[in-house]
C-alpha cells in the first residue's frame, strides 16, 4: 500500500519554458513591453499561470488583479495550444518511477495545473499510463496546499494516507504534505536549488536516482 504522490510543474517535467511563452503570448496583446525569461523567471512559471501575470505586470508597473484574471483563462488556452514545445521530463524520472511501480509501490500526480491541461501534457509526454490517477487545480473545489487534493490522489491510487509522501519542488508542495500529515521530498535540480533546504522537507533528491532510497528511508 506503500505510495509516492509527483507534482507535476518543476519536479516530474521542466515546463518553465512553454509557460513562460504563453505568458509572453499574453503580454504582447496586452500592449506590454514587459517579457518573462524561460531560464531567469522558470521559478515563478513553476508557480503557474498567475504568478506569471502578476510578475510581468509588476514589473511593467501595471499590476491589476482584475487583469490577472482576466487573462488567467487567455494564458491557458494559449498554453494548451503550445503545451509540449520545449517541456521534458527531468533526467531519470521515467526509470525511478518504473523502479517504484516495480516494487509495488502505488504513483499518482497531485498537480495545480488545471486537470485536462496536466492530462493532455503526461499524454504528449508519453507517461500518463504510469500513473493511476491525477488530481489537478480543478478536480476538487480546493488546490494544493489544501490537503484535500492530495487526500483525494492517494485514495484514487487505492493507497493509504500513513504510508504516503509527496515529491514536489515547491513551499506550496511543502504545505500540502505538511497539512495532510505526510512526509515531503523536495527536489533541488529546479531553479530554487539547494535553497529549497530553507523549506525543511523531510527529505532532498538532487536527481531522481536519489529518490528510491529516500522513499524506503522514509516509507521503510
Ligand atoms: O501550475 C501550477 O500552479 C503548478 O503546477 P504543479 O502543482 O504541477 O507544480
Ligand atoms: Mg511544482
Amino acid at each position: 500500500m506503500k505510495t509516492v504522490i509527483f507534482d507535476l510543474d518543476g519536479t516530474l517535467a521542466d515546463t518553465s519554458a512553454d509557460l513562460i511563452a504563453s505568458a509572453n503570448w499574453c503580454f504582447e496583446r496586452m500592449g506590454l513591453a514587459e517579457r518573462l525569461d524561460p531560464v531567469t523567471d522558470a521559478a515563478t512559471a513553476f508557480r503557474g499561470a498567475r504568478a506569471m501575470l502578476t510578475l510581468g505586470m509588476q514589473r511593467a508597473g501595471a499590476f491589476d488583479a482584475e487583469r490577472v484574471e482576466e487573462w488567467y483563462p487567455r494564458l491557458l488556452t494559449a498554453y494548451g495550444d503550445a503545451i509540449c514545445e520545449e517541456t521534458a521530463l527531468y533526467p531519470g524520472a521515467v526509470e525511478a518511477i518504473e523502479a517504484l511501480r516495480g516494487q509495488g509501490i502505488r504513483v499518482g500526480i497531485c498537480t495545480n495545473k488545471p486537470e485536462g491541461l496536466a492530462e493532455e501534457l503526461l499524454r504528449r509526454l508519453g507517461v500518463r499510463d504510469m500513473f493511476a490517477a491525477l488530481v489537478g487545480a480543478d478536480t476538487l473545489p480546493v488546490r494544493k496546499p489544501d490537503a484535500r487534493p492530495y487526500v483525494e490522489t492517494v485514495a484514487r491510487v487505492g493507497g493509504a494516507l500513513r504510508q504516503s509522501l509527496l515529491v514536489g519542488d515547491t513551499d506550496t508542495d511543502r504545505k500540502t504534505a505538511a497539512a495532510a500529515g505526510v512526509p515531503c521530498i523536495l527536489v533541488t535540480f529546479g531553479p530554487t536549488g539547494e535553497a529549497v533546504r530553507a523549506l525543511a522537507p523531510e527529505g532532498l533528491i538532487g536527481h531522481f536516482d536519489g529518490l528510491g532510497p529516500e522513499v524506503a528511508r522514509l516509507l521503510g
